[in-house]
């Protein structure tokens, strides 16, 4: 496929034509501004959806607001804590983004990271006998949530598809994720009574599901958030803005106390390269050997005095995650250069 180069005369046009949508929201914002009568009252709100410069922003009631964002805050995104105040027509603006504690991003094309969602508590990641599960794909996902300082889950889903043995021999082949501290649920949603222990650890938590094609996403969905279509169709008829329910970042309410934020985007994110470090601590169990090796610079591979090697042979570490540690840093390396 041939790509079209734009001349400088139509960047210029296309940048005109930007400049000028964004002179005209910044009237806008203005005009709303000045109309609010007597002292604004500062509330506080999250952004449960946006679309441009468009954002829904609940309140401490739940009820939903359709507002502007004041154009020199930055850009919020669904799930961020904000001020705004009330202006005519039933609408708002929001006037500051408080701070994130979490941020779930993912690069852009030009490479740098474009935040997706904010303030997540739980990352859910998916797993199922079939398709057949990846350990790489669990292991970036765990750094992903360490990176981000959320806390993940390991749920394996459609475990009516095995009999006992076989059972029992996929418990066993995930097992060392508990050990290490992460919490690990066996599900099927062919008897809902499964999701029980799921639901105690989402309650009261934002947390996002991903995971592979296939492992039970969209089913998982549905059956946490029975009322789905009627959170969208309130959100739309608050903002007036339509349901644009296939490709935005949504917060919706959890039955039980909670939210889950949710989008094909949320549900496929990857991280872009990590800095060695941070992919180090990443993995949580090599954490108490870092800095016992006997180069400081130890990539933990062929290299004598390896504290991590050493654990590894003494049945401490599990030679699976230390084989991924290798692969995603070489991987993180060839990306950068
Ligand atoms: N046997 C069984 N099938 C399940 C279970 N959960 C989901 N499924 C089936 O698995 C298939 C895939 O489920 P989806 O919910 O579409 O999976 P997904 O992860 O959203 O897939 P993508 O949209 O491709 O990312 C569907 O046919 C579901 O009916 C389960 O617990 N047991
Ligand atoms: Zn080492």
């Amino acid at each position: 496929m041939t790509k079209r180069r734009l001349s400088g005369r139509q960047i210029e046009r296309i940048q005109t034509i930007q400049d000028r949508r964004r002179q005209r929201l910044a009237s806008r914002i203005d005009i709303a501004l000045s109309e609010i009568e007597g002292e604004p009252l500062p509330l506080e709100g999250r952004v449960v959806v946006r679309h441009g410069a468009n954002l829904a922003v609940e309140d401490v009631e739940g009820d939903i607001t359709h507002c502007l964002s004041r154009q020199n805050i930055g850009h919020p995104v669904c799930g961020d804590r904000v001020v705004w105040q009330r202006t005519a027509n039933h609408q708002g603006v929001v006037t500051a983004i408080l701070p994130r504690h979490t941020v779930l991003s993912r690069p852009d094309f030009g490479g740098r990271d474009k935040p997706l969602a904010a303030n997540l508590t739980r990352l859910v990641i998916l797993i199922a006998p079939r398709p057949e599960p990846s350990d790489y794909l669990i292991d970036q996902y765990l750094v992903a949530a360490e990176a981000m300082g959320v806390e993940a889950i390991i749920l394996a889903n459609k475990m009516d598809l095995l009999d006992t043995d076989d059972r029992a021999a996929f418990q066993e082949r995930f097992a060392y994720y508990a050990t290490i501290g992460y919490p690990l649920l066996w599900a099927s949603l062919r008897t809902p009574e499964t999701l029980v222990a799921l639901i105690d650890h989402l309650r009261g938590q934002t947390s996002i599901l991903v995971g592979q094609s296939g492992v039970g996403k969209s089913s998982l969905v549905k059956a946490l958030l029975p009322d789905r279509e009627i959170q969208i169709g309130r959100l739309s008829k608050a903002t007036g803005l339509g349901r644009h329910t296939t490709s935005a970042a949504t917060c919706y309410r959890l039955a039980d106390d909670g939210a889950l934020i949710d989008s094909p985007g949320v549900r496929s994110f990857r991280t872009g390269p990590l800095e060695r470090d941070v992919l180090q601590q990443g993995f949580r169990e090599l954490r108490p050997y870092i800095g016992h090796c006997r180069f400081a610079d130890c990539r933990h591979d062929q290299e004598p005095d390896c504290a991590i090697h050493h654990a590894v042979s003494e049945g401490l570490i599990d030679p699976r995650r230390l084989a991924n540690f290798k692969h995603l840093l070489a991987e993180t390396e060839q990306a950068r250069t």
